[in-house]
């Protein structure tokens, strides 16, 4: 018998999660049915959804949610193999019985040097919303100007470097000097750090004067209601998240979009990564090649130990990840 470990949810989170929010708790496996196959989680992610999800789709008790790189240890389904990797949505606990249908192969061809954590960030959903974002909903064309927040983060950083790729220049925010430095480092145009700049509306100006065609959304709330009125004619904006609006306890009224969504006739979409699933061969195909060429970089915030997911998911709320946030296991 294998005995995992899990987190749930103790407490449902009022403003920013704390650690007494969540408890570990012990479960034990039983043995395998034919078709089943035993998992143990290798790496595990920690995302932003995870915030407003919890709040909607979980009750108190259940197990965090997310998403892992998990091996596979145990097999008695013939179309896994024992020491396989997959990607896989079974929330946060060290292992698990799955019967294959809820399992996703690494991408065919993943370099032995790649780092198999990767699937979970730039190969991974994140990276994908990067490239779905980008090409679906903010339709980003060459020479056009780019604008993204939460840009040194999982998804922001491959924003970035997707739109250089597709011929674009791109101005980038995030809260740290270090990060700023990394968006320059990874080819962005322009980068500040929105919490030291004197004014945003200036700054913004400043990286583009004559505005933006293109606005990749991760944070919402005053940023973008600031941001909206350098937008160009018929510009675009992919509203991605909204992170500045998920810890906090009451909903905040900001000023009002109408008048420059009119004025400048822009489009303002949301979208959620999954409404692409069918073609996600296609993107992380895309990304993994990018990847190894060299023209995406990758960074990862790694937090050691499962008893450290509390503390990875919170961090990485806090702003303390440049690139994507996981827990090694
Ligand atoms: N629509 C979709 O399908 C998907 C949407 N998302 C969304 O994309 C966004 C980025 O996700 P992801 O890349 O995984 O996360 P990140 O790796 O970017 O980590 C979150 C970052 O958000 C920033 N942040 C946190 N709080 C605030 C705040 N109050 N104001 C401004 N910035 C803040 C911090 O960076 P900083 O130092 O810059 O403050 C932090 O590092 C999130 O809103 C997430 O919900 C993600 C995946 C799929
Ligand atoms: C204040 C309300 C905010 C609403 C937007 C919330 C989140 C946007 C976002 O981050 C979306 C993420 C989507 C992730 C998609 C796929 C997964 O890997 C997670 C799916 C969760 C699950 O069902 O397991």
């Amino acid at each position: 018998m294998v005995t995992a470990k899990a987190w749930v949810l103790k407490k449902h989170f009022e403003g920013f999660p704390k650690t007494s929010d969540f408890d570990q708790k012990m479960i034990e496996l039983p043995n395998l049915k034919d078709g089943e196959l035993l998992l143990e989680s290798v790496f595990l992610s920690v995302d932003p959804y995870m915030r407003p999800y919890s709040q909607r789709d979980m009750k108190e008790g259940d197990i965090m949610i997310g998403t892992q790189v998990a091996r596979i240890v145990e097999s008695k389904n013939p179309a896994f193999t024992v020491g396989a990797f997959v990607v896989a949505r079974s929330g946060w606990r060290t292992h698990f019985i799955s019967d294959g249908k809820d399992l996703q192969h690494l991408p065919p061809n993943w370099p032995e040097s790649l780092p198999k954590s990767l699937a979970l960030g730039t190969v991974g959903m994140p990276g994908l919303t990067a490239y779905f974002g980008l090409l679906e909903v903010c339709k980003m064309k060459p020479g056009e100007t780019v604008l993204v927040n939460a840009a040194a983060g999982a998804v922001g950083s491959v924003v970035g470097q997707l739109a250089k790729i597709g011929g674009c220049k791109v101005v980038g925010c995030a809260g740290s000097d270090d990060k700023v430095a990394y968006l320059k480092k990874i080819g962005f145009d322009e980068a500040f750090n929105y919490k030291t700049v004197t004014s945003l509306d200036e700054a913004l100006r400043k990286a583009s004067p004559d505005g933006y065609d293109c606005f990749f959304d991760n944070v919402g709330g005053e940023f973008a209601s600031i941001a909206i009125n350098q937008m160009k004619k018929f510009g675009r904006i992919a509203v991605c998240g909204a992170i500045s609006q998920y810890n906090v306890s009451m909903p905040q009224k900001g000023p009002y979009l109408q008048v420059p969504m009119i004025f400048q006739e822009l489009q303002m979409k949301g979208f959620i990564v999954t409404r692409w699933n069918n073609r996600w061969e296609e993107g992380l195909k895309a990304l993994l090649k990018w990847v190894m060429e060299g023209k995406v970089k990758c960074h990862e915030h790694v937090t050691e130990g499962f008893e450290n997911m509390p503390t990875a998911f919170i961090g990485m709320l806090k702003g303390e990840n440049i690139g994507k946030a996981i827990v090694k296991a």
